[in-house]
């Protein structure tokens, strides 16, 4: 197992980022947030004035991403963006971009890059299919509509912003069918991925889950 790959995909707000980052954490793992690229993309191609229906466009920018991820910000072009892409309406920009095939493909090297000794946990909607097809632990990570809803609420709440649990719930799920909907990587629980529904879980749980089935292989 030289530079193994854990991936986690699932729908939005169920916990593929908190439980990637702290499995990452525990096994001294790289870690790619893959979400945050198409986030980043979206964000770089408003404010370069590139609408999001612009394929070619919005895959040129893609392609020569200015980002860095470092100090735990994410920055674009220099500028600190860590809170500007978790807005909800980024990441509403980054699903539709993330349906253009030539985006996908635009970001693929970048995200095949972080695989490094002495190893990778990576996030997103097809880190199992697609970018690492050969992982040696692919999850799939879910939790209930309602539960996801109740979460990103709280987060965006204990974040000092206004949230609207409804809206939310609307959101996640006008997301969830496109993601799943879409001709090109969407998102599905693969054959070879393990379901972890954290609905019930604690994150430690959820966390102690996939380390367990790392070491068991
Ligand atoms: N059992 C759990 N597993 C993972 N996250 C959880 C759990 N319970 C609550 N959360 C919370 O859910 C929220 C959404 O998690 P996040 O990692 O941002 O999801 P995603 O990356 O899938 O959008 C976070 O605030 C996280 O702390
Ligand atoms: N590997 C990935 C990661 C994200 N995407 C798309 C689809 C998602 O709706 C957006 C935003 O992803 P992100 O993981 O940041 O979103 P959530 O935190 O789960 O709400 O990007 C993708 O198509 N493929």
């Amino acid at each position: 197992m030289l530079r193994p790959v854990i991936t986690i995909d699932g729908p939005s707000a169920s916990g593929k980022g908190t439980v990637a980052a702290l499995v990452a954490r525990e096994l001294g793992f790289h870690y790619l947030d893959s979400g945050a690229l198409y986030r980043l993309a979206a964000l770089y191609a408003l404010r370069e004035g590139v609408s999001w229906e612009d394929e070619n466009q919005v895959a040129r920018l893609a392609a020569q991403l200015p980002a860095a991820f470092h100090d735990d910000k994410v920055w674009l072009d220099g500028h600190d963006v860590s809170a500007a892409i978790r807005a909800e309406d980024i990441g509403m920009g980054a699903s539709r971009i993330a349906a253009l095939p030539s985006v996908r493909a635009a970001l693929l090297e970048r995200q095949r890059a972080y695989q490094q000794t002495p190893g990778l946990v990576a996030d997103g909607r097809d880190m199992g299919s697609v970018v690492f097809p050969r992982a040696e632990l692919k999850v799939f990570l879910t939790a209930s509509a309602e539960e996801r809803a109740a979460r990103r609420y709280k987060q965006l709440i204990a974040k000092g912003e206004s949230a609207n649990l409804l809206q939310i719930q609307q959101d996640i799920c006008d997301r969830d069918a496109r993601d799943a909907a879409r001709s090109v990587a969407p998102l599905r629980q693969e054959p070879d991925a393990r379901l972890l529904d954290t609905s019930a879980l604690t994150i430690d749980q959820a966390v102690n889950q996939v380390l367990q089935w790392f070491r068991e292989r």
